[in-house]
């Protein structure tokens, strides 16, 4: 067996428990073998071949389940810092959709590289990226060697009929022709930007050859109350009753956002078993509201974390993300032990991995070998009463020391094997600043 060894840490198992145990990685099959004595058939034979093949040193080290970055939009690391402070509608139509239409696929590709560049070095091996030039964004996922859910965002407002139809269809291609692509490691879904953004007609349409192609939904739903009160005023019923009208509320879809959702809609989205993914950072800057994390969890709705795009975050550091949804999710409960540690990382993690349908989220004999090391011996993480404490409160991206995916060692002692790092940031920030040029010509 082509064997990879994690030794000397301690791991993060399903349970919550924390041991002191060697993971033992198959890395043809890209999966976790055995961790300390247990197998998969339950037998002690994890430390058998100890001594062949690679070994990565986890001493001092937590091992954790890769992160799941469940909703982002990698590419738009190049608008990091280009327009903040402003509500999500004026931002996107003043700012930011203005300058996505210069964007070329080549300026994607290179985004799409910077942005998984930072998502390695911060543990994360799993993301679903909604945008477009998403062939580029898959030849990224493949060379960088982490996993992803990807489609093309489809927006009809203000295009004439042609043009929309058009849009949609780019989205069915991209959920039909990439999925399966990079050795499986890439799967798609049908991507309709938001309820409001995408007209009746195109979203029936688009549902349903999505059902036939066995493709997931994914959309932004229920972000700001300026998205919801046209939909109950036009329609009569709220943004999630709406989705399940359009058959878009199935067990393999997941929803961005849920942050102005009533108890109706949590309902129907318990009842539906669709995600919703948690994007706090992105909630909190752009004023969007407080979504209700810890009513969601009770009502049984699986709940995922996403950084949103770098230019509403502004960076993909799903670390920040587990802070901040604890803390926010207190402050929307009024009750300091809502949205505990160990129910933020569980989002991070199992909940990303669920919620987007991906291999991942758990070390144990027969999962998917994702994993990162988060190294513990810093003055910031001193002392360790409580290792996943530290992961949602006191822990960065920075302090990861090895990301591993699919069997495969992506970083390092936090150099980045698959990318060349400083080749990545150099043609990324020219081609931001290229971009801004073309935008004020
Ligand atoms: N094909 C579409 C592109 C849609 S991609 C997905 C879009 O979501 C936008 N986006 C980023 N963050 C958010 C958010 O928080 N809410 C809504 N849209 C966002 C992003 O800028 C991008 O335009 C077109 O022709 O414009
Ligand atoms: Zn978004």
């Amino acid at each position: 067996m082509n064997t990879l060894r994690v030794t000397g840490g301690r791991v993060l198992r399903p349970d919550g428990r924390v041991t002191e145990s060697d993971v033992t990685i198959d890395r043809d099959a890209g999966a976790i073998v055995a961790v300390g004595d247990e197998t998969a058939s339950g037998g002690g034979t994890g430390g058998s071949d100890a001594g062949a093949g690679e070994t990565l040193d986890a001493d001092g080290g937590l091992v954790i389940p890769g992160l799941v970055n469940a909703h982002t939009h990698a590419a738009m690391t190049l608008l990091r810092g280009y327009a903040d402070d402003k509500p999500l509608d004026p931002w996107l139509r003043e700012d930011i959709w203005p300058a996505e239409a210069e964007l070329t696929p080549d300026d994607i590709e290179t985004g799409a590289e910077l942005g998984v560049l930072e998502m390695i070095r911060s543990g994360t091996t799993a993301f679903a990226d909604m945008y477009f030039a998403m062939d580029r964004v898959a030849d990224v996922v493949d060379r960088a060697g982490l996993r992803a859910r990807l489609g093309h965002g489809v927006v009809t407002v203000g295009k004439d009929d042609r043009d929309a139809r058009a849009d949609v269809e780019e989205s069915l291609r991209v959920a039909r022709e990439l999925d399966g692509a990079a050795d499986g490691r890439v799967r798609t879904a049908f991507m309709p930007h938001s309820l409001t953004t995408v007209g009746e007609e195109f979203l029936r349409e688009g549902v349903a050859a999505a059902r036939e192609a066995g493709v997931p939904v994914h959309l932004h739903a229920n972000e700001t109350a300026d998205e919801v009160d046209p939909i109950v005023e036009e329609r009569g019923e709220r943004p999630i009753a709406y989705a399940e009208d359009l058959d878009a509320l199935g067990p393999d879809d997941f929803f961005a956002h849920g942050v102005h959702v009533d108890d109706s809609e949590i309902g129907r989205l318990a009842d539906a078993g669709t995600a919703v993914v948690h994007c706090p950072a992105s909630n909190m800057k752009l004023a969007s509201g407080m979504a209700p994390v810890q009513r969601l969890r009770d009502a049984g709705v699986t709940v995922a974390l996403g950084t949103d795009g770098a230019a509403s975050n502004n960076d993909l550091d799903v670390f920040d993300e587990m802070r901040d949804a604890a803390m926010l999710g207190k402050l929307a409960a009024d009750d300091a032990s809502a949205v505990p540690a160990e129910a933020v990382v569980e989002m991070a993690t199992a909940g990303g991995a669920e919620a987007l349908g991906l291999p991942g989220g758990r070390i144990e004999p027969g999962a998917a070998a994702d994993l990162a090391v988060v190294d513990l011996d810093a003055p910031h993480l001193t002392p360790v009463h409580d290792p996943v404490s530290h992961l949602a409160y006191a822990a960065r991206g920075s302090d990861v020391r090895h990301t591993v995916c699919d069997g495969e060692v992506l970083m390092r002692d936090r150099e980045v094997l698959t990318l060349d790092a400083d080749a990545v940031q150099e043609r990324a920030a020219e081609a931001a600043s290229d971009l801004v040029d073309r935008v004020e010509e």
